[in-house]
């Protein structure tokens, strides 16, 4: 059994910044967990990139194939990812579709013949939660009682590497008696991930990644608000203070849609320990690390090539 955690909300259209600062701060060591309201992406755009997934995600798997995921751009078949890089069971019950930064001309998008606005609605959705994000991102720094535009500074910003993904769990799926999760327990990579769902339940959440038995909390979609987590470099740019939490999405048994936007700092971005994140008694826990390096380690190890 589990139980439905309250997380913190933050509004990101409050005046108060240093007191929405302290709130998210709060989250941060708590929860790595937050909703996010207020954040400028309209209810309606929400629902037409719904409407465009599900329209992706029901074309024959032919036609999903031709999209096969090239520069992580594109689409991942059912059971080809595994979250949990330490469990043995076959994959993920998902399949998905990446789409990255605008600018490289790296993306693949279906023809406007065959899935019409379907483009036009997903760059929409990109620049916006972008612009959302980054706001969050300043007052994160804000957060750590950094310069609001510590982030811009250290180059993350500048063409951040961030990425849509879109998600589709089927619900009709036969049992193999195997342990197969819609996403298996993992943390995500980047900086932040701002997540919306379709209202089916299915996200959990286990704040104490290292303790024994593992305790799993559900996590109650919010209408319009994202679901916002911290990843792993911001973890480390925080030497743990900020937590990046463990998360996976049971089996619906019933279908499934949701969308994650993941931002990750620009390629060559260093990411190192805060000074105020450290000191000689609580020394850094890992070393400085290139953000494009550190990723391709993780996605080698989640696709296993
Ligand atoms: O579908 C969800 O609710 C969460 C997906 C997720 O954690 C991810 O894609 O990293
Ligand atoms: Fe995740």
């Amino acid at each position: 059994m589990s139980e439905a955690l309250h997380l913190p909300i933050i509004d990101l259209s409050s005046p108060d910044r240093l007191s929405i600062a302290n709130s998210i701060r709060q989250a941060c060591v708590e929860h790595g967990f937050f909703y996010l309201v207020n954040h400028g992406v309209e209810e309606e755009l929400l629902k037409k990139v719904f409407e465009q997934c599900s329209k992706f995600f029901s074309l024959p798997i032919a036609e999903k194939m031709k999209f096969s995921r090239k520069n992580h751009r594109g689409y991942t078949a059912l059971y080809a990812e595994k979250l949990d890089t330490s469990s043995s069971a076959k994959g993920d019950s998902k399949e998905s579709f990446y789409i990255g930064p605008l600018a490289d001309h790296l993306n693949q998008w279906p023809l406007e013949e065959d899935l019409p606005s379907w483009r036009s609605t997903m760059e929409t959705y990109y620049k916006k939660v972008l612009s959302a994000g980054t706001k969050l991102i300043s007052l994160i720094a804000l957060a750590l009682k950094l310069d609001e535009d510590f982030f811009e500074k250290v180059g993350a910003l500048n063409e951040p590497f961030a990425f849509i993904r879109l998600l589709h769990y089927p619900g009709d799926l036969e049992s193999s008696g195997e342990d197969i999760y819609g996403a298996s327990a993992h943390s995500d990579y980047g900086m932040i991930t701002l997540l919306v769902t379709d209202g089916v339940p299915g996200l959990q959440v286990c704040r104490e990644k290292s303790k024994q038995p593992q305790i799993w909390e559900d996590v109650p979609s919010m209408s319009g608000a994202f679901i916002v987590n911290i990843g792993d470099m911001m973890e480390r740019w925080t030497n743990c203070l900020f937590r990046s939490t463990l998360h996976r999405v049971l089996p619906p048994g019933q279908e499934r849609y949701s969308v994650g936007f993941f931002i990750n700092p620009n390629k060559d971005c260093l990411v190192e320990c805060l000074e105020s994140c450290c000191s000689e008694s609580s020394p850094p826990r890992f070393p400085p690390i290139r953000s494009l390096d550190y990723l391709e380690e993780r996605v080698r190890l989640t696709y296993g090539s």
